[in-house]
C-alpha cells in the first residue's frame, strides 16, 4: 500500500507512520518502507535511532511500535545526503523488497517520495499490485498537483484507496471552534476527481510525546490523544475495504 502525494511537506510521511502505527494497534502484522530515499524521515518520526541487523545476509528490519521499518535513513551516517541518480534508487528499493526479512506480513507500507519521479515510476512497475493512499491538504493547488499523482496511480493501474486530508483544519483547545487555516475542500474535491473516497480529514496539531517515555516517537499521536483515535478509526477503514476482497 503505497502513501503518495503531490507537493511535499503535506505529511504524507506523518500518515504513513501513524497510519502504520494504528494498523498495529488493530494486531495487525505491518511492515513500513520508506521509498523517499532522498528525504527519507520515518526512522526520526519513528524515534528510531538503532541500525538494523544483518543475519545469514538477510536484513533484519528495525522494529518499533509494532511496524517493522526499513529505510535509507539506516544506512547514511551524520545525515548525510543520498547523492545518487535514479537506477541506483530502484536498486535500492528493489533490496528493500528482496533482502528484508519481512517474515509474514499483512501490510506494507510505502512511504513515497512528493511528485511523480523516478521512484513513483518504479515502485508502480515493481509492483503492479500496489493500491495507493493520496494526501494532500486542503489548499487547492496541493489537491491540484496531489491529482497529478493519483492520476500516475490511475495510469498504472494501482488502486485508488482513497485520499486522506491533512492539515484540515485547527481546533480551539478552549471552544472547540474549528478553523480552516489553509481553506476547505481540497481532499474532497481531489477524492472526487479520482473517483474516490475521502478516507479521513486530520487536523493540525503536535503529538503529545516526551522523549522520557519507553518506545519515544516524535510524530507518532497516541492511541488516546484525538488525533489518534482519528488515524484509528483511518486504519478500521482502510482494513474494511481491503479485507473485503
Ligand atoms: N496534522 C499535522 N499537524 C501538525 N503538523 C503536522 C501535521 N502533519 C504533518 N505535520 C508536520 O509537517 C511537517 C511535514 O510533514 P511530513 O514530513 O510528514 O510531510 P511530507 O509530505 O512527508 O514531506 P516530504 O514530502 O518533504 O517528505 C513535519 O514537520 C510534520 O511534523
Amino acid at each position: 500500500m503505497a502513501v503518495a502525494s503531490g507537493k511535499g511537506g503535506v505529511g504524507k510521511s506523518t500518515v504513513t507512520v501513524n497510519l502504520a502505527a494504528a494498523l498495529a494497534r488493530q494486531g495487525k502484522k505491518v511492515g513500513l518502507i520508506d521509498a523517499d530515499i532522498y528525504g527519507f524521515s520515518v526512522p526520526d518520526m519513528m524515534g528510531i535511532e538503532e541500525a538494523p541487523l544483518v543475519e545469514e545476509g538477510e536484513i533484519l528490519p528495525v522494529e518499533r511500535l509494532g511496524v517493522k521499518v526499513m529505510s535509507m535513513g539506516f544506512f547514511i551516517q551524520d545525515n548525510n545526503p543520498v547523492i545518487w541518480r535514479g537506477p541506483m534508487l530502484g536498486k535500492m528499493l528493489r533490496q528493500f523488497f528482496s533482502d528484508v526479512r519481512w517474515g509474514e506480513l499483512d501490510y506494507l507500507l510505502l512511504d513515497f517520495p512528493p511528485g511523480t519521479g523516478d521512484i513513483a515510476l518504479d515502485v508502480h512497475q515493481m509492483i503492479p499490485q500496489s493500491r495507493e493512499i493520496i494526501v494532500t491538504t486542503p489548499h487547492a493547488t496541493a489537491a491540484f498537483v496531489a491529482a497529478r499523482a493519483g492520476t500516475m496511480a490511475l495510469r498504472t493501474e494501482h488502486e485508488v484507496l482513497g485520499v486522506v486530508e491533512n492539515m484540515a483544519y485547527y481546533e480551539c483547545s478552549k471552544c472547540g471552534e474549528k478553523d480552516f487555516i489553509f481553506g476547505r475542500g481540497g481532499g474532497a474535491r481531489l477524492a472526487e476527481s479520482l473517483h474516490t473516497e475521502l478516507l479521513a480529514q486530520i487536523p493540525l496539531g503536535a503529538p503529545d510525546n516526551h522523549p522520557s517515555e519507553p518506545d519515544f516517537s516524535p510524530s507518532v499521536y497516541k492511541a488516546e490523544a484525538t488525533i489518534g483515535q482519528l488515524y484509528d478509526e483511518l486504519a478500521q477503514r482502510i482494513t474494511l475495504i481491503c479485507e473485503k476482497d
